[in-house]
């Protein structure tokens, strides 16, 4: 009989009782245990043998297991956040806690699952990881966790639990419906402005929020598409350091996508994605970003020479608040970009504060809201509301001075007769209005059909100037492919998303836009 080996696990069966072969183990040699040998029962023991091999091997795991179940309770007691942590012997089964209902995604690290939480009935995400974590120390260590569990607001999406059963990790987040892409993808016409502005003053909430706690998500991007056409340009020239300003050029782009339905640098390669972005805000001086000159000189790149354009010409049905915005988030120098707390601030999203009615405009008339008429004395008494912003960037025009500018602009650059405007401004026709979809479910080549860029012989010297020389530079995160600017830079890999629930109206008391903020990354 094997009794030492039982004995031990039989210890076992009490401190983790969801281990469903021990339990069976512990069945069998019990009725060998009370019928002896007798002959009728002797089929018995090729099965009690297997199974108390199992037995051995699960008690050998236990006593490694042990001191680490131990640390985690320790650090349990320690770290009060931490009670999402779960292991998931511990819950008792907790695959019975919840119905899988669908595969909804899979990423890089995991598969994401739909699934319902029996006892509430809410709708969960489970995500389990692809990689096998062998301790708790490991799960505690992940980026994703640690950050997010510090991460409380109801514009980022919630991690709800953490659980590790036989050695496999989930994460139980709050489950979102739908993202950004998904509702570009089938838009027949651009979006009413309210709502995109409703969708990015939450997201900013979530940006304001996670920045302010040292945190920045980096990684901002409708959906499952490509990461490089809403990365910044300091990514892009390998910079050794950035900061949470790369969410705020990925803000840039995703706000004039919204806008336009058309994504804003839809970068075919890392050269192309830098030549996109040239051509649209024109190429960088010694004034704009003498340091991005440097980055450049340093892995030997040479930014083509393009003017740029208007951004009111990509989206010539954007008010002058929201063009305006964009061209702040999407400054070449990250220190000319707005903070999220700044962004808050912008004209564009006036109004989506709220202003007592003893404080509203008692001349409000027409088709305007109390709010929007508001915003636009103010425009006209030509008083820049938020000035401490404003002077605090030299380059940078104050927010409200530039709106009238900006709109004299916008009318006169619209009847242009260039071909860039042509084709932009002709393309853009609202009735026409679909989104263009990223190359993942598109070939560039198809999508070019839509997407006019000018040409110039720069591009192909662009695309050629990936030369090498430059030093291999740490990606904050790791994975991905070589780069076509020469060095054998790690791609920033996908990581999390940006979502947002259709259909809100009020931004502080509804929850739509929401980051998905699995690639957090801690502020330098
Ligand atoms: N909380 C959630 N609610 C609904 N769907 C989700 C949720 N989290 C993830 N998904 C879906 O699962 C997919 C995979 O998400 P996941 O976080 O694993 O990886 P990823 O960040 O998209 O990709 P990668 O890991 O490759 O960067 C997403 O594209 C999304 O469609």
């Amino acid at each position: 009989m094997p009794i030492g080996p039982l004995t031990l696990s039989y210890g076992f069966v009490i401190a983790f009782p969801d281990i469903r072969y021990i339990k069976l183990s512990f069945a069998v040699d019990l009725l060998l245990l009370r019928h002896g040998t007798r002959s009728h029962l002797l089929w018995l023991l090729p099965l009690s043998g297997f199974l108390t091999a199992r037995s051995t091997r699960f008690a050998v795991s236990c006593a490694f297991r042990l001191p680490c179940w131990l640390c985690r309770h320790l650090h349990l007691m320690f770290c009060p956040s931490s009670a999402i942590f779960m292991e998931g012997a511990s819950q008792g089964r907790w695959r019975g806690r919840y119905n899988l209902i669908k595969e909804v995604g899979d990423g890089t690290f995991g598969n994401v699952w739909r699934a319902v939480n029996k006892l509430t009935g809410e709708v969960v995400a489970i995500k389990k990881m692809k990689k096998k974590y062998y301790s708790w120390e490991e799960c505690i260590n992940l980026r994703e966790v640690k950050s997010l569990s510090r991460m409380n607001h109801p514009n980022i999406v919630k991690l709800k639990e953490v659980i590790r059963e036989n050695d496999i990790l989930y994460f139980v987040f709050e489950y979102m419906e739908c993202n950004l892409y998904q509702l570009m993808k089938d838009r027949p016409k651009l979006f009413a402005e309210s709502d995109i502005r409703n969708w990015c003053f939450q997201v900013f909430q979530g940006l304001c929020y996670m920045h302010q706690r040292g945190y920045f998500h980096r990684d901002l991007k409708p959906e499952y598409v490509s990461t490089r056409w809403y990365r910044a340009p300091e990514v892009l020239l390998r910079s050794y350091v950035y900061t949470s300003k790369v969410d705020m050029w990925a803000m840039g782009a995703i706000l004039a996508e919204l806008l336009s339905l058309r994504p804003l640098f839809p970068g075919a390669s890392e050269a192309d994605e830098i030549y996109k972005i040239c051509s649209v805000i024109g190429s960088p001086t010694e004034e704009t970003w003498l340091k991005g000159l440097n980055l450049a000189s340093v892995i030997n790149y040479q930014f083509p020479q393009l003017p740029g354009v208007h951004l009111s010409n990509l989206m010539p049905y954007a008010s002058a608040e929201a063009v305006n915005l964009v061209e702040r988030l999407c400054s070449w120098d990250p220190s000319n970009r707005p903070t999220a707390a700044e962004a808050l601030q912008h004209p564009f999203f006036h109004s989506c504060y709220y202003v007592p009615p003893s404080l509203r405009s008692k001349q409000s008339v027409g088709q305007r809201g109390p709010l929007e008429h508001q915003q636009q004395s103010l425009k006209t008494n030509n008083k820049a509301p938020f000035n401490s912003y404003a002077t605090s960037k030299v380059n940078a025009p104050p927010f409200g001075a530039c709106q009238t500018q900006r709109k004299l602009e916008m009318s006169n650059k619209i009847n242009q007769d260039t071909t860039w405007n042509k084709k932009a401004v002709g393309s853009y026709h609202v009735r026409d209005a679909r989104y263009i979809p990223p190359p993942g479910r598109k070939s560039p080549s198809s999508m070019n059909k839509n997407w006019v860029f000018p040409r110039g012989p720069s591009e192909t010297a662009v695309a050629n100037a990936a030369v090498g020389g430059g030093r291999w530079r740490p990606a904050m995160k790791a994975g991905g492919t070589r780069s076509d600017l020469g060095t054998s830079l790690r791609e920033v890999a996908p990581g999390s998303f940006l979502r947002e629930r259709p259909g809100c109206v009020a931004p502080k008391t509804s929850l739509p836009g929401r980051l998905l903020a699995s690639d957090l990354a801690v502020s330098l």
